[in-house]
């Protein structure tokens, strides 16, 4: 397997620029999830990686030879590199085995253990091997997609959203066979996707496009708990955004005076936490105060959209056994530090439906105009009490 190197590389259709700029290092061995909305030209660059399409700069080098670029332009069929479509991209009529041989090279055509093996890579049971496409479920084709890829032992296997059309259960099922499958073959791979919790699930580093330019490229963790923006970081998940005033180090804030990593200087601000750092309490004199408005109970856990005395709306995440009721008054306790970020950057667009509020105003205040607690119908929350 190889390192995949893409360096300044800029892609137009037409006048409109598609890529700006795009520096990107995989190395050997790694995968790389490339994330980004609708539009943001994750499968461009894939396709200028595979050799289906030209940069009109910079260049594409694979284990240190450029393949792209510098006047070079090496075949697609050349650039030893294992590709896995949407939706499998199977032969209707061959059997899984033929496909998975089709992968292989030719002197290995015939070899029935190597397809088992193959098989079992990906966790399918040999006794797959006679079976049509057909006969497959979404998940499983995928999987035989991947095992046909990496038969050829290729420098690079390319994954353009592979879990895209699988239903829930099936996807997390088959991007853990795919995840370890990768892994055992330490294969180099470029994942495209714009399910952020796929990305940040499977890959050692995210690259985080936004209008054709890599915006941060990080470690899933990092992505996640340093964002280097408030767009990126309600991208990547969910964000409780919140103004405040720094104060010798800490953020005042309407849930209370947070600790902040990394510190910053003193003034306003706007910090970031994310939903599991909420954490709900008994309301008293010292506890900053909010509204339940709804609960959203999904099992393992929920999301409590909080109605703040402002009338902003936050979501938290919470262990799904202790929960209020929609209505209820509650104390909040934020856990470890904030995020800051400066006033005046731009705030991403307010999201509307279920979601609305996590990132702004929405709702009546619950509070009268000197934030002070209304008359509503509300019931005060212990965490004893369910
Ligand atoms: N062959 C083409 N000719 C003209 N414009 C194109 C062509 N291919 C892509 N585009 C445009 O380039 C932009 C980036 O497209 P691209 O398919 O790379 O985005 P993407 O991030 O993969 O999106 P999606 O997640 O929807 O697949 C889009 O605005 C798209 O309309």
């Amino acid at each position: 397997m190889s390192a995949l190197t893409v360096l300044d590389v800029t892609k137009s259709y037409g006048t409109t620029p598609v890529l700006t700029g795009i520096d990107l290092h995989v190395p050997a061995g790694t995968t790389t999830a490339l994330l980004g909305p609708s539009g943001c030209g994750k499968t461009t660059l894939l396709r200028i990686v595979a050799g289906f399409d030209d940069p009109d700069s910079g260049t594409v080098e694979l284990g240190g030879r450029v393949v792209a670029g510098n006047g070079r332009g090496v075949p697609a069929r050349r650039r030893g590199i294992g590709f896995v479509p949407q939706e499998g991209g199977l032969f209707p009529h061959l059997t899984v085995a033929a496909n998975v041989m089709f992968g292989l090279p030719r002197r290995q055509r015939r070899d029935r253990a190597r397809v088992a093996e193959l098989l079992a890579l990906v966790g399918l049971d040999a006794d797959l091997a006679g079976r049509s496409p057909h006969q497959l479920s979404g998940g499983q084709q995928q999987r035989v997609a991947l095992a046909r890829a990496l038969a050829p032992e290729p420098s690079l296997v390319l994954l353009d959203e592979p879990f895209s059309s699988l239903d829930a259960s099936l996807r997390e099922e088959t991007r853990r066979a795919v995840t370890r499958a990768l892994a055992v073959t330490e294969a180099t791979a470029v994942l495209v996707t714009h399910d952020q919790a796929e990305a940040l699930s499977t890959a050692s580093q995210v690259a985080v496009l936004r209008g054709g330019r890599l915006v941060q490229l990080a470690d899933p963790r990092t992505l996640y708990r340093r964002p280097r923006d408030l767009d990126v970081a309600t991208f990547v998940g969910e964000a409780v955004v919140l103004p405040a005033d720094v104060r010798d180090g800490r953020a005042h804030s309407e849930v209370g005076v947070l600790d902040l990593e990394p510190r910053t200087g003193d003034g306003p601000a706007r910090v970031l936490l994310r939903p599991e750092q909420l954490r709900l309490t008994e309301p008293g004199p010292e506890v900053p105060v909010a509204r339940v408005s709804a609960v959203d109970f999904f099992g393992h856990d929920a999301r409590v959209s909080l109605e703040l005395a402002s009338g902003r709306v936050v979501a938290a995440r919470l262990d799904g056994r202790q929960l209020p009721e929609a209505g209820d008054r509650v104390g909040i306790e934020v856990r470890g530090a904030a995020l800051p970020f400066p006033l005046e950057e731009p705030a991403a667009e307010p999201p509307t439906g279920p979601a609305a509020g996590v990132f702004g105003l929405a709702g009546e205040p619950f509070g009268g105009p000197d934030g002070a607690p209304s008359d509503l119908d509300t019931t005060t929350w212990t965490p004893a009490a369910r």
